[in-house]
């Protein structure tokens, strides 16, 4: 393959230099080995990302998408280099230490929603505060979550009875309730048409602004553009480009 020279840390434009990183990715390659073959997956990424933006992480299926938002999670592992989040360097926390950081810390949407159907609208995102070990004002700060996303008044619907765009709202919130300074979004808004999913685009940076929030989502959609304040380019493991086009 093809060896690219990479932007080593992104040249940030002014607004953002005095911001604190809340992710520093150094030198990350991760391998995966399959019997006699290896995928090298991730290819020495370096990268840092501030506090209360958001984050797009852009490239065709394959290109490291999903295992650099693992590597961020604390989720996998990397073969070589290291990743720090809000200045805690992820090789020194055992997996129940990594487990916490994440329960306390980040927030997590995927693709398919991932909603309890049982459970309505607001006993799903008080089910993540139960899991994050919150005792107290649970209905309270579930039903705050459920208001930043604009589903204040569908609280007590269950998955069944809202649309799709409502029910992403509704993991949204979920990963919002713990007041997480982190959320990692995996292709949010892939099983969305795109007018939904540019009001989730816009919902997320309305989180990031507003709530200080970083977001980072993994995206193929090119509707990103006009939402993330910086978007950077993946090809075969490596990143081709930072970009800053909404600051
Ligand atoms: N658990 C695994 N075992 C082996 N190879 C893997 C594993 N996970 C990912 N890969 C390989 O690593 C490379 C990067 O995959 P990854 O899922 O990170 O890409 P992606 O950009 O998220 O793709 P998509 O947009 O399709 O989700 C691919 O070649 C993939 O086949």
């Amino acid at each position: 393959m093809e060896s690219v020279e990479q932007p080593m840390i992104a040249e940030f434009p002014e607004s953002l230099q005095n911001r604190e990183m809340i992710v520093k990715v150094s030198h990350v390659t991760r391998i995966y080995e399959l019997g006699a073959s290896r995928v090298t997956a991730l290819r020495d990424i370096s990268l840092e990302i501030p506090k209360g933006v958001l984050v797009a992480l852009k490239g065709r299926s394959g290109s490291g998408k999903t295992t650099l938002l693992n590597m961020i999670g604390g989720l996998d592992t990397p073969t070589q280099g290291e990743v720090e989040l809000f200045g805690i360097r992820l090789s020194q926390l055992d997996d129940e230490a990594k487990t916490e950081l994440r329960r306390q810390r980040l927030g997590f949407v995927f693709q398919s929603f991932a909603i309890l159907p049982v459970f309505s609208a607001i006993e799903n995102v008080e089910l993540m505060l139960r899991i994050a070990n919150i005792q107290t004002d649970r209905r309270k700060l579930a039903m705050r979550a459920l208001e930043i996303v604009g589903l204040g008044s569908w609280a007590h619907h269950r998955p069944w009875e809202l649309s799709g765009g409502q029910q992403q709202r509704v993991a949204i919130a979920r990963a919002l309730a713990t007041r997480p300074e982190l959320i990692i979004a995996d292709e949010p808004t892939g099983e969305l048409d795109s007018t939904t999913g540019r009001q989730i685009m816009a919902l997320f940076r309305f989180i990031a602004v507003k709530e200080g929030i970083t977001v980072l989502m993994a995206t193929h959609d090119p509707l990103i553009e006009e939402y993330a304040h910086m978007v950077v380019d993946l090809m075969d493991g490596q990143i081709r480009s930072i970009r800053f086009p909404n600051l």
